[in-house]
């Protein structure tokens, strides 16, 4: 199977700041793939080169088997894109931009257009300038679908949209990955993600933290809260392939989030010395997320103020 998006080693580097470190993935087709991130993580720089409005610093990126820097308007050609704040000819009716940017793609586009347009209930000879949000977000979306592009790549695809609108249009993303085409989306409504999403990425200061399926990333991961009869007590290391994605203490527990536990690993730490309890529960997509971005599910005041500093190396200084 071809991959329909490839990213290898993607670096960008803005002038004192460095937007994405190495980033790997790829996405295989009928999917829907979604970009998680904070606030300023690099979720849209990542799509301006995918869609080759961006030259990466460094790395390699194919979109459709094409390079964006080397083919940006063959890619934008083949792939439907709604931006975060999509540019519209303000001056045109909504009409009207149907059958400028119908001139630029196959028969059929103009056809598709009008009936989504008429599907959200916009008059076609209101200008773009006189829409309202929504309705703007609705016409963007509408002109990136009316070609029926093999990949849908979206940045805050229901920004603007009313919560029915939302809904019916996240579900028809499930429809098209189903019918073999692919949508990618960048957004921060975790909840809704977790609803479409069959993969998901969670991007943090320029690094791919996780990339995996929605199922298998929930199954993966673990919050542990282990009891112990002093806080200043040491726990054993958890070792690889687990991995421990954020670790608090908080007063007699340690609360620890980690990825791929075993029962063995259970075992070992619930007959450790000074530990009295270990219990485990899995966690949402947005838990997930936030130990993965924050490093912490929640900050006490008797924790640690350093995000480098490990609550066993607190407990370690303070016995010494
Ligand atoms: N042209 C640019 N010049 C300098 N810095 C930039 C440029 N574009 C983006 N950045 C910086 O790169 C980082 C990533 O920005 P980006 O817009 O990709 O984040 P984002 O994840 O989309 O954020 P948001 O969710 O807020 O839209 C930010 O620190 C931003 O300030």
């Amino acid at each position: 199977m071809t991959s329909v998006i490839t990213a290898e080693q993607l670096t960008m580097r803005f002038r004192g700041c460095d937007a994405l470190r190495g980033v790997d993935f790829t996405i295989e087709p009928g999917s829907v793939f979604a970009l998680l991130g904070e606030n300023g993580a690099g979720k849209t720089t990542m799509i301006r080169i995918m869609t080759g409005f961006q030259k990466p610093t460094s790395g390699q990126c194919t979109v459709c088997g094409l390079d964006p820097t080397r083919h940006p308007l063959e890619v934008r050609r083949r792939v439907g894109y709604v931006s975060d704040s999509p540019a519209l000819y303000d001056w045109m009716s909504v009409g009207e931009i149907g059958w400028f940017t119908a001139s630029f793609f196959p028969k059929g586009f103009l056809e598709y257009y009008r009936e989504s347009i008429r599907r959200y209930e916009i008059p076609e000879d209101r200008k773009i300038r006189h829409l309202s949000k929504g309705q703007r977000a609705k016409v963007a979306l509408s002109l990136a679908l009316a070609h029926d592009p093999e990949l849908l790549i979206l940045d805050e695809p229901t920004s603007g949209l009313d919560p029915m609108v939302r809904r019916d249009f996240l579900e028809s993303m499930i429809d098209r990955a189903a019918s073999g085409r692919t949508v990618f989306l960048s957004s921060h409504q975790i909840s809704e993600v977790e609803r479409v999403a069959d993969t998901i990425a969670i991007l943090h200061e320029g690094k791919l933290r996780i990339v995996a399926p929605l199922n298998e990333l929930k199954q993966s991961m673990t919050e542990l809260t282990v009891s112990l009869d002093d806080p200043l007590v040491a726990i054993p290391t958890i070792d690889t392939p687990a991995e421990v994605m954020c670790d608090e203490l908080l007063g007699r527990q340690r609360r620890l989030v980690v990825r791929d536990f075993t029962p063995e690993m259970h075992t070992k730490l619930a007959s450790a010395t000074g530990v009295t309890g270990v219990s485990e529960r899995p966690l949402s997509l947005e838990e997930i997320f936030i130990a993965c971005t924050k490093g912490s599910l929640s900050r006490p005041a008797s924790a640690p103020e350093s995000a480098d500093e490990t609550p066993q190396e607190t407990a370690m200084e303070a016995a010494s």
